[in-house]
């Protein structure tokens, strides 16, 4: 089964207008993979200004939404919002929404959820800390993350699983290509032992963590990862050559 290798820029709080119109520059210019699917995970308030601005072929995401469609929930955006600025994405459960801000395996279960309900295409995300590694409880960690969002997708088809070890953010510590591979592997497992040899083959499960234009080939080059989610280095012309991993 092939799947379509998908790349994920995730900006974080990270520019401004200025900014974005250079990456949307860089972006515009390319040359970009066809048949790799872009999406680029900006701030909610240049949502429309990204979306408006970006080629048609790049997707946008939000970088986080809660649970419901409206309400009297001060200082958050609904995935209905999302769509009415014209975005199709969002990315859930990123672990600095887990560790900064405390998110629950439970909460991000249910947003992952509704976001589907609303019709978004959803990237959530799941990875150990450096001492969970440590003590050689990653595959624990990252089963339990993947079990609490089972019972809120009903469809995987809009769903892409991004493995980010913590331990691999921010850090310059890129995971290697078989640390990397055999976690994809694992959970590419648990998808056909929990949910079904169709949704193990079909779904799309991407590496984030330190990913730079000099490790992306290799990375690319194993079985079961099938993309990326990239931070820093989505913000930099870099970022051409990790949509262009695969060649
Ligand atoms: O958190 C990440 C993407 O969501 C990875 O960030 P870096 O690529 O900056 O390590």
């Amino acid at each position: 089964m092939s799947r379509t290798f998908f790349v994920g820029g995730n900006w974080k709080m990270n520019g401004d207008k200025k900014g974005i119109d250079e990456i949307v520059d860089f972006l515009t210019k390319g040359p970009i993979n066809s048949s790799t699917e872009v999406v680029v995970g900006c701030p909610q308030c240049y949502l429309i200004y990204t979306r408006e601005k970006l080629p048609s072929n790049i997707g946008v995401a939000a970088q986080n939404c809660y649970k419901v469609a409206k309400g009297a929930f001060t200082g958050e955006i609904s995935p209905a919002m999302i769509k009415d600025c014209g975005c199709e994405w969002v990315i859930l459960g990123h672990s600095e929404r887990r560790n900064v801000f405390g998110e629950s395996d439970q909460l991000i279960s249910e947003k992952v959820g509704h976001a589907l309900d609303a019709g978004l295409k959803v990237i959530p995300c799941i990875g150990e800390k450096l001492e969970e590694r440590e003590s050689g409880k990653t595959q624990e960690v990252v089963f339990k993350q993947l079990s609490a969002l089972l019972p809120n997708i009903k469809d995987w088809s809009r769903v892409v699983l991004a493995y980010e070890p913590v331990w691999a953010i921010g850090t310059g510590k890129t995971a290697t290509p078989d640390q990397a591979q055999e976690v994809h592997a694992q959970l590419r497992q648990w998808l056909r032992d929990n949910v079904g040899a169709e949704v193990a083959d079909s779904t799309r499960i991407i590496y984030g963590g330190s990913v730079t234009a000099g490790s992306c080939q290799e990375l690319s080059k194993t079985g079961d990862i099938d993309g990326f989610l990239v931070g820093g280095a989505s913000l930099k012309p870099d970022f051409i050559q990790i949509i262009n991993a695969r060649g």
